[in-house]
């Protein structure tokens, strides 16, 4: 039930051996009769960006390191998680919201274990699937192949996506006007592809399900289907994850909220209390 986040091609710092091996209290104790799916424990997630030498002679320094051995001085840290902790359960749809650049899709990321923790531990029940509004898609093949591509990478069998890939088409909307669904993603609207992705994504019943802001993509009539799905997906007993913007969506989708800023958890509690405080001060 221990989920290693692998390291990414964004450079993060390597995960340390971190204090937390086992989650904290608060972590730790599932409410009574309810099962735990996502257990976050004092997580830490820091950036490791190398920038390059600016100013006069840079090239020279480059070359003068490199020469001399010795490593770039130009590395600057950012600590984009800090010490969040929090349990999710089977059943819930979890909003996560915050201003811009507080954090929301770092930790996604790394529940998704796509992003090493620095310090502390998430641990999951199940495989966590990440949906992002820039989740890969091969813009030059089909968005029927790439709907195959996408049931395959998820696990599911020839069969089942053949058994499923109309419903994803139609439930996508791609093919309302025409058939788009037999021309390469590139000439999508970014509007089509983000509602492809949700649609592939949405076919499957996740243990876990992620979603970055696919919801405020898509126009109001694919919006209230996304959010059918959602709510089917919580009775089908995963737990959702939501990211967005859209304080509408969260309220419609979410029945609880997580908001974050700078990295930190400032309120975890009943969609309606969050929010409204949210919206007090922005
Ligand atoms: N690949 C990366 N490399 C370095 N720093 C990053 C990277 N991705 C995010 N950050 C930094 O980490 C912090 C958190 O970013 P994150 O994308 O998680 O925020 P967010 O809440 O999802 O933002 P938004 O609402 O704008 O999408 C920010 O300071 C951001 O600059």
């Amino acid at each position: 039930m221990t989920n290693e986040p692998a390291p990414e091609q964004t450079a993060p710092d390597r995960p340390g051996d971190g204090p937390a091996a086992v989650p904290g209290p608060a972590a730790a104790v599932p409410a009574a009769g309810r099962v735990p799916t996502v257990v976050v424990d004092d997580l830490h997630v820091t950036y490791r960006i190398h920038t390059a030498a600016t100013g006069r002679g840079s090239a020279t320094a480059a070359l003068a390191r490199l020469l001399l051995r010795q490593g770039s001085p130009n590395v600057h840290l950012v600590h984009a998680i800090r010490g969040i902790t929090f349990t999710a359960y089977r059943g819930e749809a979890i909003g996560i919201i915050g201003t811009n650049g507080s954090g929301k899709t770092t930790l996604l990321k790394a529940i998704a274990g796509l992003l090493p923790a620095e310090r502390g531990r998430v641990y999951t029940d199940g495989q966590p699937s990440l949906l992002g509004v820039n989740a890969a898609l091969m813009n030059d093949l089909t968005g029927g192949t790439n709907v195959i591509l996408g049931g395959l990478a998820m696990g599911m069998s020839r069969e089942e996506i053949q058994a499923r890939y109309q419903g994803i088409v139609d439930f996508s909307g791609i093919n309302d006007k025409g058939d788009f669904i037999s021309l390469p993603m590139r000439t999508y609207s970014s509007g089509m592809s983000a509602r492809l992705r949700f649609s592939i994504a949405a076919a499957k019943n996740h243990d876990v399900l992620m979603i970055d802001e696919a919801l405020a993509t898509g126009d109001r009539a694919f919006q209230t289907r996304s959010e059918q799905r959602i709510r089917e997906l919580r009775k089908e007993a995963g737990t959702v994850f939501l990211v967005s913007h859209n304080n509408k969506s969260i309220r419609d989708t979410c029945d609880r909220v997580l908001w974050i800023e700078k990295g930190e958890l400032l309120m975890d509690g009943p969609t309606e209390q969050v929010v409204s405080a949210y919206e007090k001060e922005h």
